[in-house]
């Protein structure tokens, strides 16, 4: 059996590599010549998988290991009876890290000596909006649900918001996938009318699809004396992302925000779990099984801690999304084709990044306030 496989999915011959035969290529380039011979083709978000790449090949299985599935046309795989999986939530927890840490950020830039000070709105409450709500909710924070599907198929329990008061809070940030046909379209979603309201106090955050927002008008908006603060993860047309919006952003990273090795890792844990069942094979392989020891293993923190510092320091040593910024603002020289080939260099290369359950927080003496937000953001603790 011939699996078909994006060289940049981590782990390939340890979970599949006695399934098949696996071929590496690049998810970027991959063209129909290169999977036609393949019975099972994995791939991630850069490759569009479609009847132009997948007509007259053998494939019977396609499994992205990525959440996001808009690089994939689902309708013709399901007329080709092409068997389909993605790997939901696989990422989310490390999204949700992301945005964490650049609301510390934030929270540090507008002098905020506590950050839950912060009302935040967020834009998509599925895996990675969820799990976000949650950890925000437990740290004391004000959050806004903005889900207009979820809010249509009428969530008990759960009190949603529209957009336009999503975006009066102090952050908002997008986590909706990108879609251009259902009852809520996405695609552009964010643009000229929607940028006007938010003002100079606010931060709009994306990482979900470039698309959502309408980079024109962001750019436009970005240009006038009263214009938000942005960070962006995604960015439309990628990897030939617009240099001038880089200049006119806050924060810029290459669409790592869900880069964490755990969630990479899961990611292709979970289509190696659909595919054995697929082919009826058994499931042997667990990702924990490949996760090496985290370089920095152990924080502690003595009573004289101050809680903001503490978190601060802890959350920024797993993960500060300055380092990534900078990296893409070194990047943005050169011709379109090159710049487009660093962005995905910086991508394909991207350093280890562990999450924050892997860091042990030692505290002595410090305060159960202390410990509960440690414990809401998802560190592991050692009292
Ligand atoms: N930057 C990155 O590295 C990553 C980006 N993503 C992106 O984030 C997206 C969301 O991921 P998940 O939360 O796991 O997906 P999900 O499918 O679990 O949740 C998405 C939520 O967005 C909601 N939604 C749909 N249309 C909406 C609209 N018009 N307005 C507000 N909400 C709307 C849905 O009802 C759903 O609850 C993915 O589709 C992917 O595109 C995901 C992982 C990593
Ligand atoms: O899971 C998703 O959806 C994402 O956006 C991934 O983090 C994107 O990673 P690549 O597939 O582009 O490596």
């Amino acid at each position: 059996m011939l699996i078909v496989a994006d060289e940049n999915i981590p782990l390939l011959d340890s979970f599949f590599g006695d399934i098949g035969e696996v071929r590496r290529v690049s998810g970027r380039s991959m063209a129909a010549g290169e999977v036609r011979d393949a019975d099972i083709l994995l791939v991630r978000s850069v490759t569009r998988v479609n009847r132009e790449l997948l007509e007259g090949s053998r494939v019977r299985f396609v499994g992205t290991t990525t959440i996001g599935t808009d690089h994939v046309d689902l309708d013709w795989l399901e007329q080709k009876d092409i068997r389909f999986a993605a790997a939901p939530g696989c990422n989310a927890n490390s999204v949700a890290e992301y945005v964490l840490s650049v609301l510390s950020l934030y929270a540090e830039k507008r002098g905020l000596a506590d950050w839950s000070q912060l009302s935040v709105g967020i834009v998509g409450v599925g895996n990675v909006g969820g799990e976000l709500a949650r950890k925000l909710e437990r740290l004391d924070f004000d959050v806004r649900l903005c889900d207009p599907p979820r809010a249509d198929l009428g969530d008990e329990g759960q009190e949603f918001v529209s957009l336009e008061e999503a975006m009066k809070c102090d952050v908002v940030t997008l986590h909706t996938p990108l879609t251009r046909e259902s009852g809520h379209p996405t695609f552009h979603m964010i643009g000229e009318p929607e940028l006007d309201c938010l003002g100079a106090n606010q931060l709009l955050i994306n990482a979900g699809r470039g698309e959502v927002i309408d980079s024109s008008a962001l750019l436009a908006r970005l240009g006038q004396g009263d214009a938000p603060t942005v960070v962006l993860d995604v960015w439309e047309q990628e990897p030939r992302i617009h240099p001038e919006l880089v200049d006119h952003v806050w924060l810029a990273t290459p669409h790592i925000a869900g880069y964490s090795l755990e969630g990479k890792v899961q990611g292709t844990e979970m289509i190696y779990q659909a595919l054995s069942q697929f082919l009826g094979l058994p499931v042997r392989k667990k990702a924990g099984q490949f996760l090496p020891e985290p370089a920095l293993s152990k924080i502690s923190f003595t009573s004289s801690a101050v809680e903001e510092d503490a978190i601060r320091i802890a959350l920024r040593a797993c993960y500060d999304p300055r380092r990534d910024d900078i990296r893409l603002r070194n990047a943005m020289s050169g011709s379109v084709e090159e710049r487009g080939a660093t962005f995905d260099r910086l991508r394909r290369d991207y350093p280890v990044r562990r999450e924050c359950s892997s860091l042990k927080i030692q505290l002595k003496g410090t305060s159960k306030s202390l410990q509960d937000s440690f414990r809401a953001i998802g560190f592991k603790l050692k009292i």
